[in-house]
């Protein structure tokens, strides 16, 4: 019993259909996640990564088809703590309420403790841990509004990361980061996923640069056109790549 839950996939989705009104967005998704993997979901605009998202965390109903967390329906799911998740920073936070990057990060943990004046040593040693995770412990005392995008989206991944979930779900953090922080972002969740065995689930447009970090691909326009191992998705030729987006697509190197 022990053993089965064990393999049991961290996201498991089946037979997945979702529409809004008249409108298929999503249609036949099959796609497990298991533990450890680092998977990069992919997708031109409007291909339905968000709502697949929303899907996932129970924020929408699918009306055809299930999603099950942990081996437990979407909709039933109560353990939050489990699960970290980032959206695109713009529609998640006002930076410009006056919090220090150590307040923010603490309201990672008000689930268990309630406001951040009130943190206990233990609580506020993982803080720490979690700013020192994505390199930004030297900015703990900063007013989170005085930070560039990428400081800050880097901040909100610690806030995420301190509650320790065991899957952390990213929905195009690098939007508005240029690409040398992108790079070095992308590098950041790379290690995350290595030091921490920390299952990860991003969604990204960077069909290119992505594939240089994760473990498995999944790639999204309304059905799912592949989904793999990273190494088979880079034989995938750049024509079908290209079909699946509508446009030709530049698949970077390693070199670049
Ligand atoms: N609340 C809504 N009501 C009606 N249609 C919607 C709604 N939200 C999204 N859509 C439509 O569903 C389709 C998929 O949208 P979705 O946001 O899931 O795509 P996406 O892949 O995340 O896009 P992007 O990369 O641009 O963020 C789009 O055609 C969009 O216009």
């Amino acid at each position: 019993m022990e053993q089965s839950r064990l393999k049991e996939p961290i996201i498991s989705i089946k037979n997945l259909y979702y529409h809004y009104g008249q409108a298929n967005v999503l249609e036949n998704i099959n796609l497990d996640v298991k533990k450890g993997d680092f998977l990069g979901l992919v997708g031109p605009n409007g291909s339905g990564k968000s709502t697949l998202i929303k899907c996932i965390l129970g924020l929408q109903q699918a009306q055809k088809g299930e999603v099950l967390l942990f081996g437990e329906q979407a909709a039933k799911f109560r353990r939050w703590d489990k699960i970290g998740y980032v959206s695109q920073k713009a529609s998640s936070f006002n930076t410009s309420f006056p919090a220090t990057v150590f307040e923010v990060v603490s309201m990672g943990l008000f689930g268990k403790v309630g406001l951040f004046r009130f943190l206990k040593r233990e609580h506020r040693i993982k803080v720490k841990e979690a700013l020192e995770a994505v390199g930004m412990d030297a900015y703990s005392s900063r007013n989170i509004g005085e930070l560039s995008g990428g400081q800050q989206q880097r901040v909100f991944i610690a806030r995420a990361l301190v509650s320790e979930p065991e899957l952390l779900i990213l929905d195009e953090p690098t939007v508005g980061v240029d690409a040398l922080s992108a790079d070095t972002f992308y590098q950041m969740l790379k290690d995350l996923h290595r030091e921490r065995n920390m299952t990860l689930l991003l969604v990204t447009h960077d069909v290119g640069v992505m594939s240089d970090y994760v473990t498995n691909v999944a790639c999204l326009n309304k059905t799912l056109h592949f989904h793999g191992k990273t190494d088979e998705f880079e034989k995938v030729s750049k024509e079908k790549l290209s079909s699946f987006y509508g446009h030709k697509v530049h698949v970077l190197d390693h070199t670049h």
